[in-house]
């Protein structure tokens, strides 16, 4: 039964969540660093909040770690390089808290519209002090939004219910999709010149690192008022403070800072400033929608092979998973096949999918092809890190599809070029479940991989297999299954055959050294 760490403050649907899947979870937040590293090794799963650093130092003690959940958004908390070269999935709850953060937003903007919080703890110590909080209104204000995603949308659409004018900027929003959001998609200066608010909502890039400083204040409206509920990096803090001290900003409100947790900031103190600790995604609502949803989706990997919201391979629907299965069995044993023949520098892959498979998601087929393709070359490749191996490694994968059916319902052909040569081996599925090579070098052949192969081209010629049988019989080799196939009579021959153990290299040099053999291979899966 698969085990599932929770390593920090959940709600309590997803403990129950993982339980009801037959997950076996244990919850410990709140675990030091080296607490962590030497529990590690005893999961399958990590569930995860922003808490938990995810280091390549924890996932090096990760042994038996195949999938890391976050439930919310952001995942700079985790080495997403080092846990796709170790193959461990990261995933993520990408709208699980989009409108509590939002919402959070819109607090935020009317907290600092009317000084609410200062308001509150004025009157708390007793001051009446009506005339020190004078506001302003929303209605008729501009609200320049940056980054228009999940959260960004949200935002416009309540604002636009306050009846505000909405301007965005994102590089990524089209001109169609602003009007069917009934927002502006403006340029970047453009929108600083015109926003009496500017709300923040794109993730923390290079790009987006410093957004808002000295440079970028300076475009803004006098006494623009700043919200930040995405990343604290995305605001230049000293920056925002000089800024607000000279009167040029009239506040900000922010959930989220340069360094977290911000038990020290510069901004503190200021009375033009509302602070939060990080609560955007805190609601009950949106705690217990991700918790269930990293639940489900970390369970569903575990145990039926789904992949949902992964950052670091494609997607594997409910729906595809078990269609799936049998061919992941066969890619996997194409790509070892071809991987094991392989002795040189490989150019490119091509992979082509033919009849029903065609009809499939055929990226993770590929991802295996590739991951049992390059396994004997390299023990650190796996189906979560294949594609960029092969990519670094300056090899180029294709793959075609076509749902035509040729002689089989279904097939599955890998093409491998290296410096030397080219080498293909095809196969389908027996029964719908069973995979059977039915093509090597475009010779055709009907044969079951089992652990032990001996693979063998020859010449078409009398008294080659006698040889070979008595040989393997006198070396107390059994042999389970037998396979021949041939371009034409007298022509390019192959033998595919199952032994009961591990051939030695001694018996191998014997099998090369008999008559009208070109090539002997000993091939384990
Ligand atoms: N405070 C919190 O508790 C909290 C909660 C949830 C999310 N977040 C953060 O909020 C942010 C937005 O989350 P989301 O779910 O809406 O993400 P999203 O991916 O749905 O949207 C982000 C948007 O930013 C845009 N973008 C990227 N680069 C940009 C750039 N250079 N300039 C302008 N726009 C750019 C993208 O095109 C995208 O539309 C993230 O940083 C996320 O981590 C914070
Ligand atoms: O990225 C997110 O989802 C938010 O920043 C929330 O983070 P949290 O789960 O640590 O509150």
């Amino acid at each position: 039964m698969p085990k599932v760490l929770i390593s920090d403050r959940f709600s309590q649907a997803a403990q129950q969540a993982f339980i009801l899947r037959g997950i076996e979870v244990d919850v410990r937040p709140g675990l030091s660093t080296d607490e962590l590293k030497a529990i590690i090794g005893g999961y399958d799963g990590l569930a995860v909040r922003s808490g938990t650093k995810v280091s390549a130092d924890l996932l090096a003690a990760a042994t038996r770690l195949k999938v890391i959940g976050r439930a919310g958004i952001g995942t700079e908390n985790i080495d997403l390089a080092a846990a796709t070269d170790q193959g461990v999935v990261v995933m993520n709850t990408p709208f699980g808290n989009s409108v509590t953060t939002a919402e959070h937003a819109i607090a935020l903007m009317f907290s600092l519209a009317r000084q609410i919080p200062a308001a509150n703890a004025s009157t708390h110590l007793g001051k009446w002090e009506k005339s020190r909080f004078m506001g302003v209104e929303l209605t008729g204000k501009t609200l320049g939004i940056i980054g228009s995603g999940n959260i960004g949308a949200v935002v416009a659409d309540r604002a636009l219910g306050l009846n505000m004018r909405v301007v965005a900027f994102d590089p990524f929003l089209s001109e169609e999709r602003a009007k069917d959001m009934c927002i502006e998609k403006v340029d970047l200066p453009t929108l600083f010149a015109r926003a009496d608010f500017i709300s923040l909502h794109t993730p923390l890039t290079e790009a987006t690192r410093n957004l808002i400083c000295t440079d970028s204040i300076a475009l803004m409206k006098d006494g623009v008022r700043i919200i930040n509920c995405a990343r604290g990096g995305l605001i230049n803090e000293a920056d925002l403070r000089a800024a607000i001290v000279s009167g040029k900003v009239a506040g900000a409100a922010l959930d989220v800072y340069q360094t977290e947790p911000a038990t020290e900031n510069c901004l503190f103190g200021l009375e033009q400033v509302v602070c939060t600790p990080h609560l955007g995604a805190s609601t009950a609502e949106a705690q217990e929608n991700q918790a269930l949803q990293v639940a489900e989706q970390m369970s569903d990997f575990l145990l039926s092979g789904i992949v949902a919201n992964a950052l670091n391979m494609v997607p594997v629907s409910a729906e595809d998973a078990p269609k799936l299965k049998p061919y992941m069995k066969l890619a996997g044993q194409l790509g070892s096949f071809a991987g094991q023949l392989t002795e040189h520098a490989i150019k490119a892959v091509r992979i082509e999918y033919e009849g029903h498979v065609a009809g499939l998601n055929t990226k993770p087929l590929t991802a295996i092809v590739l991951e049992s393709l390059l396994r004997p070359m390299m023990v650190s490749v796996n189906m979560v890190n294949a594609p960029l191996v092969a990519k670094a490694r300056g090899i180029e994968v294709s793959e075609v599809t076509c749902e035509r059916k040729g002689d089989y319902n279904t097939l599955l052909r890998v093409i491998v070029t290296t410096e030397q040569r080219t080498r293909e081996v095809a196969g389908t599925l027996f029964g719908g479940d069973k995979p059977r090579v039915v093509a090597i070098k475009g010779i055709p052949i009907e044969a079951e991989l089992g652990s032990h192969m001996l693979y063998v081209t020859n010449q078409d010629k009398p008294g080659f297999i006698g040889a070979l049988g008595s040989l393997l019989g006198a070396r107390g080799v059994n042999i389970a299954t037998f396979h021949l196939g041939r371009s034409e009579a007298g022509g390019d021959a192959i033998l595919l055959t199952q032994v009961d153990q591990p051939l030695t290299d001694a018996i191998l040099d014997e099998v090369k050294a008999l008559p009208h053999v070109v090539q002997a291979k000993a091939l384990n899966f």
